[in-house]
């Protein structure tokens, strides 16, 4: 179990972290999401004591990530696949972290063979596409067989194959009741991946819930409808206590009505339809809704950044204090 209590880190003026407090525990995988310079990976170097908090702790099962007195064995990291020296082959780089930190050499062999690298073994490391700098970075996290693992952004620059693979090693590896903590800035992925998710943005938690309450609550779904009779199709709809709302390409969204019901209000009226459709708004652009304004860079005008939003995450917070305002009432 990883703990973080109002974990806060700041380089001079610019607060990374910002007062972090979530648990990650075993059993599941918890995606840990957020847009880039979210500060995920501040969090993550934090919890392996590689950065110090300017405030706040973070604990593993109880102490500090240097307090363990067999770090390896208990937790495996991926932080950067690219931080190994390139000349060695990917056999003799995990045989050295395997002799440092007193793993058998058996376990070499077979992490190789888990993460798929066992035919280029022997080959130097720096001729490894991206691909197979994730795996051999993973293969390293799961040398001391621990049973915390981390990984920031593993499936940065894989192939679907390659996707596929590590989303299915670390459901697999939750199953066994490891702890797994992997950050992504996909929402899609998340959602195939985690059952848990943390959100942060600009530092500050947005979100921490199951991955299936996140779901039921920004899978918004609506009924478009798409007429060339806009203003009788409105008026009839109106009468029955339906309000549709028209968006800028001349459909109407219907948030409050049911697509039966305005088939049939539409044939009585003989109104002609030529789209009634049920829709179900996509979780990215419900993370992107969650998330806008803690985006360090948009796109702007003509390519420039654009002035970051204020209110980050407004309506995701709104929304949830009227939820527990209604669970109070
Ligand atoms: N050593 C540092 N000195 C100054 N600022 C830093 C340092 N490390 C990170 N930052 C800043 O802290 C913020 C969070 O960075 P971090 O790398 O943790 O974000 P992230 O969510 O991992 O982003 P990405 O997905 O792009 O890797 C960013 O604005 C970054 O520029």
């Amino acid at each position: 179990m990883i703990e973080l209590q109002g974990l806060t880190k700041r380089y001079g003026d610019k607060t990374a972290v910002d007062d972090l407090t979530f648990t990650v525990r075993p059993g599941v995988v918890t995606g840990f999401l957020g847009p880039n310079g979210a500060g995920k990976s501040t969090t993550m170097r934090m919890i392996l004591g590689l950065d110090h908090p300017t405030s706040g702790d973070v604990t593993i099962d109880g102490k500090h990530y240097a307090q363990l007195s067999d770090p390896f064995t208990y937790m495996g990291a991926l932080l950067d696949a690219k931080a190994m020296h390139g000349g060695r082959s990917a056999y003799n780089h995990l045989l050295c972290l395997a002799q440092a930190n007193r793993i058998p050499r058996a376990r070499v062999d077979e992490v190789l063979e888990t993460v798929g690298l066992t035919s280029v073994a022997k080959q130097r490391s720096k001729g490894f596409s991206l691909g197979m700098g994730q795996r051999l970075g993973i293969a390293g996290a799961l040398l001391g067989d621990p049973r915390i693992l981390m990984f920031d952004e593993p499936v940065n620059g894989l192939d679907p194959e390659g996707i596929h693979w590590i989303r299915n090693l670390m459901k697999g590896l939750a199953a066994q009741g490891r702890t797994v903590f992997v950050s992504s800035h996909l929402m899609s992925e998340m959602a195939l991946t985690a059952e848990h998710l943390v959100v942060i943005g600009r530092g500050k938690l947005l979100a921490d819930t199951s991955m299936a309450d996140f779901i039921e609550q920004n899978s918004r779904s609506y009924i478009r409808v798409r007429t060339p009779q806009p203003e009788r199709l409105k008026d009839v709809l109106s009468v029955a206590g339906i309000n549709p709302v028209l968006t800028g390409d001349g459909s109407f969204e219907i948030h409050d009505g049911d697509p039966a019901k305005v088939g049939e209000l539409a044939a009585q009226h003989q109104l002609v339809l030529h789209e009634l459709s049920p829709q179900r708004a996509s979780l990215e652009e419900a993370f992107m809704q969650l998330t806008a304004g803690s985006v360090e860079y948009h796109a702007g005008v003509h390519g420039e950044p654009a002035a970051p939003q204020p209110n980050w995450g407004g309506q995701w917070q709104q929304k949830q204090q009227e939820k527990r305002q209604g669970k109070e009432a």
